[in-house]
C-alpha cells in the first residue's frame, strides 16, 4: 500500500492567466494498492465512478507504461482523504489527476518521469498552470508549445512571502468561470496583464520587492491586477470588493485563486489570516495561511513493500 500526497495549487496569481501557479501545503492524500477492480473510497458517491479524474489519469498512465513493466492487476483501489476543497480554485481537479498518474507510475515501479506525469495530466486538465506546481512544487511558469508539449520553469521565491487562502462556502466550477470570460480582448488589456505578470515573477524572487513594507505591499497590489480574467470572475464572488478592501487594510494583496471562488492573499513579513476580519460578509469565509509546498508529490510506502515488486 502506497500513500501519495498531492498539494493544492493556486493558479494565475492575478495576471498570469493559464501560466503561473504555486503549490500550497494543503493536500489530497491517496492510499493506493493494485487491484483487479476499480475501488474508490472516501469520496462523495457522485464522484466515485470510472469517470473520476483520479481513475481516468490512472488508466491513461497505465497505458503508457511499457507492457513488460505494467502490473498484471489492471486497476487500483484508492482511499481518498481530500482536504483540498472542490471547485474552489485550489486545484482539486489537478490534484486528482496527478494523484492517479503518480499512483499508476509508482505501483509499476516508477518507469515514467515527472515530466511524463506533467504531460499526461496537462492533456487532461487542458492548461498546465495547476498541474506543473502539483508535480514539481514551488512556483512555476508554464505553457503548452505548438507541438502540444507542455513546458514549465521553476521560479525562485523569496522566503519573506506569505500566502493565505480565503475560502468561501460556495463553489465556482472552473468550466463556469472560464465561460464568463470574453472570447476576445483589447490589446491594451493583454498588455496590462502581461506587463504585470512579468514584473510579478521578478518581484516574488529573493530581494524582488522594495525593502520598506508599505511600498512592498503597494507593489504587490499593483502587480496582482489583471484585465484578462479577474474582472469577469470577480462578479461571481459578491464579497470581492469588501474582501479586497480588508486585505489591503491588513497590508496584503489579493488575487482570484485559479478560477475562484477562493481568493489568494499575498503578504510580506507576516501572514494575513489573523489580520483580516471575515465577519459580516455575504458568504461564510475561512482563512488558511498555507506555506509553499516545495518538491513533488510525497510518496510513502505504508506496507514497507511495493506490491508491484
Ligand atoms: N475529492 C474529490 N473527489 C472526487 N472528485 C473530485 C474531488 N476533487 C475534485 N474532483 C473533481 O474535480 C472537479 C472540480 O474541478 P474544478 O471545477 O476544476 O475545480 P478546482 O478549481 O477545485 O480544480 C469536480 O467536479 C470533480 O469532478
Ligand atoms: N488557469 C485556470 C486555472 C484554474 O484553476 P482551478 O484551481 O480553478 O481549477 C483558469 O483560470 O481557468
Amino acid at each position: 500500500m502506497l500513500r501519495i500526497k498531492v498539494p493544492a495549487t493556486s493558479a494565475n496569481l492575478g495576471p498570469g492567466f493559464d501560466t503561473l501557479g504555486l503549490a500550497l501545503a494543503c493536500y489530497n492524500t491517496f492510499d493506493v494498492a493494485l487491484s483487479n477492480e476499480l475501488e474508490l473510497t472516501g469520496i462523495p458517491c457522485e464522484f466515485s465512478g470510472p469517470d473520476n479524474l483520479f481513475a481516468q489519469a490512472y488508466a491513461a498512465t497505465r497505458e503508457l507504461i511499457p507492457a513488460e513493466k505494467r502490473p498484471r492487476q489492471a486497476s487500483v483501489k484508492a482511499h481518498f482523504q481530500a482536504d483540498i476543497p472542490i471547485s474552489r480554485g485550489l486545484g482539486s481537479s489537478a490534484a486528482l489527476l496527478v494523484g492517479g498518474a503518480v499512483a499508476a507510475n509508482e505501483l509499476a515501479g516508477s518507469p515514467l518521469s515527472d515530466d511524463d506525469i506533467f504531460q499526461i495530466c496537462t492533456r487532461f486538465e487542458g492548461h498546465p498552470d495547476n498541474v506543473a506546481p502539483a508535480v514539481f512544487g514551488g512556483m512555476t511558469a508554464s505553457f503548452v508549445a505548438e507541438d502540444g508539449v507542455a513546458i514549465t520553469s521553476q521560479i525562485p521565491m523569496s522566503d519573506q512571502l506569505y500566502f493565505t487562502a480565503f475560502i468561501p462556502d460556495f463553489a465556482v466550477p472552473t468550466a463556469q468561470a472560464r465561460a464568463v470570460m470574453p472570447r476576445q480582448l483589447p490589446v491594451q488589456d493583454a498588455v496590462f496583464s502581461m506587463s504585470r505578470a512579468i514584473s510579478l515573477i521578478a518581484a516574488l524572487g529573493p530581494g524582488g520587492l522594495p525593502a520598506e513594507p508599505t511600498q512592498a505591499a503597494q507593489r504587490l497590489r499593483e502587480l496582482t491586477k489583471d484585465k484578462i480574467h479577474q474582472p469577469y470572475r470577480q462578479r461571481l464572488i459578491p464579497d470581492w470588493p469588501e474582501l479586497l478592501k480588508r486585505v489591503h487594510q491588513a497590508g496584503g494583496a489579493l488575487a482570484v485563486s485559479g478560477s475562484g471562488s477562493t481568493c489568494l492573499g499575498i503578504s510580506v513579513g507576516q501572514p494575513l489570516g489573523p489580520q483580516v476580519d471575515l465577519a459580516g460578509l455575504e458568504a461564510n469565509w475561512r482563512a488558511l495561511d498555507l506555506p509553499l509546498h516545495l518538491g513533488g508529490p510525497i510518496v510513502e510506502d505504508l506496507a514497507g513493500e511495493n506490491e508491484a515488486k
